[in-house]
C-alpha cells in the first residue's frame, strides 16, 4: 500500500510519461519503516534513476512516510546490490594518430534537433550514456527499429558530439555495406593487416549502421565478429544500429548474433502524438514554414509512424505555399497529409471493443465486466493493446472503455506483447487484427 501511494505521488509529479517508462517498471521489493528497496529492469535503468529520478522518489517517500526511510537502487536479478556510481568520461590520454573517419555527417542531424517522448528516450540517453563513458550500458549498444525512427539522426548526433566535445577520440563511422565493401577490397589487394590494424588498432569508437545488411555474408560477420570482440574486450565503445532486434535478425551467425547483443538493445517505437507534435513543430521552422497550432496539432494527428513521411509533408506544403503566394491553408494541409496518408480514420477504442466483441464471440459486455475467465479476459486484453497500438488514447482513457485503471491497461499491453513474441498462433492473430484496423 505504502509503494502504490508513493506511485501515485510520483506519477502527478513527474507526469504520465516519465512515470510510465521509469518509474512503473520498478518492483518494490522489500518496505520497511527506515528503508525501501527497489528493483529495477537492469544496470541500465537503474543507474539513469539514480542519476534522474532517486532524489525525486526519496524527498517523496520521506515526505509520505515522515520519516527517514531511505531508498535503495537493485536490480531485479540480485535485488542486493546498491546503486552504481557513475564512472569517468571516456577520455583519451594521448593524442591520436590516426583521426576520426567520419563519412557524410547530416549537418542537422543532432541532439538537439532530436525530439524526444517514450518512444526513443531509451535510445537517446543510452547514446549520450556512451559519449560520456558511462559503463551502465555496456561497451555495444544495440538500437533496432523499423524505417525513419532516428536511428541514423541518433547515430550522426553522437558523431557530431564526440567531434565537437573529445575530438582526440577516433571514431570510426560506416555502414556495415561499406564495412563489407572496404573489406573485400582488402582482401583483393592483399591488404588485410591494414584493414585489420585500422579497426582493431585506430578506433576509439565505432558507429556501424543498417548491421541487418550483413545477414548471409559469412566472412564479413567473422570479421566484425572479432572485431567487436577485441574493441569491447579492450574497453572500447560500439554502436550498432538494425531493423530488427539480435534476435530477429535471419542469416546471422549465432556467436555474431548474441556478441550484439551483449550490451543494451533498445528499440525505438513509433513516436507518439505530444512527440510528433514536437517533431511537426521543429521542422516546420527548419523549413521556413510558419504553421499555426491547429495545423501542427492536424499534421501530427494524422501522419503517424515513419517520420520522414511528416518531412514529405512539410516539403510538399512549402512548395504549395510558396505557390499560392506565401499562405498555409487547411485545405492545402488536407490535400497534402491525403496524398501521404489517405482519407483519415475515426479508429476508437470503444470501435475496437465491439470488432473484439464480434471476433471472439463474447458480448461487449462481458468485456467491460469484472469476470476474470479467460474467454473474456484475453480479448479484453487484446482488445487493450490494440485500442493502445491503433488509436491515441491514453492509458487511462483506453482502461475506461473496459472499466479498468491504467494500469491494467499496461499488463494487458505487456502481456499480449509478450505473447505476440513467443507464441506464434497469437502473433498471426494479432496481424490479422492488425490488418482489420488497418482496414478501418
Ligand atoms: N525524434 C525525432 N526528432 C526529429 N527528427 C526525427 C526524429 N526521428 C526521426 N527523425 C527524422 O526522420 C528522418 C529519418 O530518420 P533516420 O534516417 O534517422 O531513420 P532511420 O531509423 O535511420 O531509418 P532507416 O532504417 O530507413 O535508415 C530524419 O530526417 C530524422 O531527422
Amino acid at each position: 500500500m505504502a509503494w502504490e501511494q508513493v506511485q501515485k505521488a510520483l506519477k502527478d509529479h513527474l507526469g504520465d510519461s516519465i512515470y510510465n517508462l521509469w518509474i512503473d517498471p520498478l518492483e518494490c521489493v522489500s518496505y520497511r519503516a527506515d528503508e525501501v528497496r527497489l528493483a529495477c529492469p537492469d544496470r541500465f535503468y537503474r543507474a539513469h534513476l539514480d542519476r534522474n529520478h532517486l532524489a525525486t522518489v526519496q524527498q517523496i517517500v520521506t515526505e509520505l512516510s515522515g520519516n527517514d526511510c531511505k531508498v535503495i537502487l537493485c536490480d531485479k536479478e540480485t535485488a542486493i546490490l546498491p546503486a552504481a556510481q557513475p564512472k569517468g568520461q571516456l577520455r583519451l590520454p594521448h593524442i591520436p594518430e590516426r583521426k576520426s573517419v567520419v563519412r557524410a555527417l547530416h549537418p542537422r542531424y543532432t541532439f538537439d534537433a532530436f525530439m524526444l517522448g517514450e518512444s526513443n528516450l531509451l535510445a537517446q540517453s543510452a547514446c549520450k550514456s556512451m559519449i560520456n563513458g558511462d559503463d551502465t550500458v555496456g561497451s555495444c549498444l544495440y538500437i533496432n527499429s523499423s524505417t525513419g525512427l532516428g536511428k541514423s539522426h541518433l547515430t550522426h548526433a553522437v558523431a557530431h558530439a564526440l567531434l565537437a566535445d573529445s575530438p582526440q577520440t577516433r571514431l570510426r563511422y560506416v555502414t556495415a555495406q561499406q564495412f563489407a565493401s572496404e573489406m573485400v577490397r582488402s582482401i583483393q589487394s592483399r591488404s588485410m593487416d591494414t584493414f585489420k590494424s585500422v579497426y582493431h588498432d585506430h578506433c576509439d569508437f565505432l558507429l556501424v549502421e543498417d548491421i541487418h545488411s550483413l545477414q548471409g555474408k559469412k566472412k564479413t560477420q567473422e570479421e566484425m565478429n572479432e572485431l567487436l570482440d577485441a574493441l569491447i574486450k579492450s574497453g572500447k565503445r560500439v554502436i550498432l544500429t538494425a531493423n530488427n532486434a539480435p534476435r530477429d535478425l535471419k542469416g546471422i551467425d549465432n556467436e555474431f548474433r548474441s556478441r550484439m547483443g551483449a550490451g543494451l538493445v533498445t528499440t525505438i517505437q513509433a513516436p507518439d502524438l505530444a512527440t510528433r507534435y514536437r517533431i511537426v513543430e521543429h521542422k516546420a521552422v527548419q523549413s521556413g514554414l510558419n504553421l499555426e497550432e491547429d495545423v501542427i496539432s492536424y499534421i501530427s494527428q494524422q501522419i503517424q509512424g515513419d517520420v520522414r513521411r511528416i518531412e514529405s509533408a512539410l516539403l510538399s506544403l512549402s512548395a504549395k505555399a510558396t505557390l499560392a503566394g506565401g499562405a498555409v491553408e487547411m485545405d492545402m494541409v488536407r490535400d497534402v497529409v491525403a496524398e501521404i496518408v489517405g482519407l483519415s480514420t475515426n479508429l476508437t477504442t470503444t470501435l475496437i471493443g465491439e470488432i473484439i466483441s464480434r471476433e471472439f464471440n463474447v458480448s461487449y459486455k462481458d468485456l467491460q465486466s469484472r469476470s476474470r475467465k479467460k474467454v473474456i479476459s484475453f480479448p479484453r486484453q487484446v482488445a487493450m493493446y490494440l485500442g493502445r497500438k491503433h488509436t491515441e488514447e491514453s492509458l487511462g482513457e483506453i482502461g475506461k472503455v473496459f472499466n479498468r485503471n491504467h494500469a491494467t491497461v499496461l499488463h494487458a499491453v505487456k502481456v499480449v506483447s509478450e505473447l505476440c513474441r513467443c507464441d506464434t498462433s497469437v502473433r498471426r492473430q494479432m496481424e490479422i487484427l492488425d490488418r482489420k484496423m488497418a482496414e478501418m
